[in-house]
């Protein structure tokens, strides 16, 4: 679908395509839908950031909380959503072998533990070990930061979900 597509969509229509961007969450884009027409993918990205980046802490803490846990759970009863699956299945959560997913419970147990919230990093963009190291180095910020650098990896995963929905203009210019 390319930008004037998206900008034709009805609310319904883009909540349908758009609400699964940031994870379980469709209200962010039922709210930026009143911001159309965008001028292309990275004015979508812009207006998400900035409503997220308008939330009190206990509106960006929800919204992590709705992410599903790495290697967690929701993996292993296969009840993540389609994007949810396809990313850990890119970062290999779904090849651990057991001692690999003990270490990643024990991990997101411990994050969990301290700072109220799930630990949430952009899958497709790093490797099974880069995930083990950045969560045992991430445990050790302080609450605030960590909640900013969480909700800046949200960003990253909506763009990248956003990047597989709608063309890229030069694509539709070719
Ligand atoms: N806790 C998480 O970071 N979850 C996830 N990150 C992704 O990129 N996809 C997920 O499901």
């Amino acid at each position: 679908m390319d930008i004037n597509q998206v900008n034709a969509l009805t609310y319904e229509g883009f909540v349908h395509f758009f609400g699964n961007v940031v994870e379980k969450c469709p209200l962010v884009s039922a709210a930026v839908w009143s911001s159309r027409p965008f001028k292309d993918i990275s004015d979508i990205e812009a207006h998400i950031s900035d409503f997220i980046n308008s939330l009190p802490d206990s509106g960006k803490e929800g919204i992590l909380r709705c992410h599903p846990d790495l290697a967690g759970r929701d993996l292993q009863s296969g009840t993540l959503t389609r994007e949810s699956t396809e990313e850990q299945g890119q970062a290999g959560m779904t090849t651990l072998d057991s001692a690999e997913r003990l270490l990643m419970y024990r991990l997101n147990s411990e994050y969990k533990e301290r700072f109220g919230f799930p630990f949430v990093i952009c899958a497709r963009l790093n490797s099974k070990a880069e995930i083990v190291r950045q969560l045992s180095q991430r445990l050790k910020n302080e609450r605030a930061a960590e909640l900013e650098h969480a909700i800046q990896e949200v960003t990253k995963i909506c763009s990248l979900r956003l990047n597989s929905i709608v063309l890229p203009d030069i694509q539709t210019k070719l």
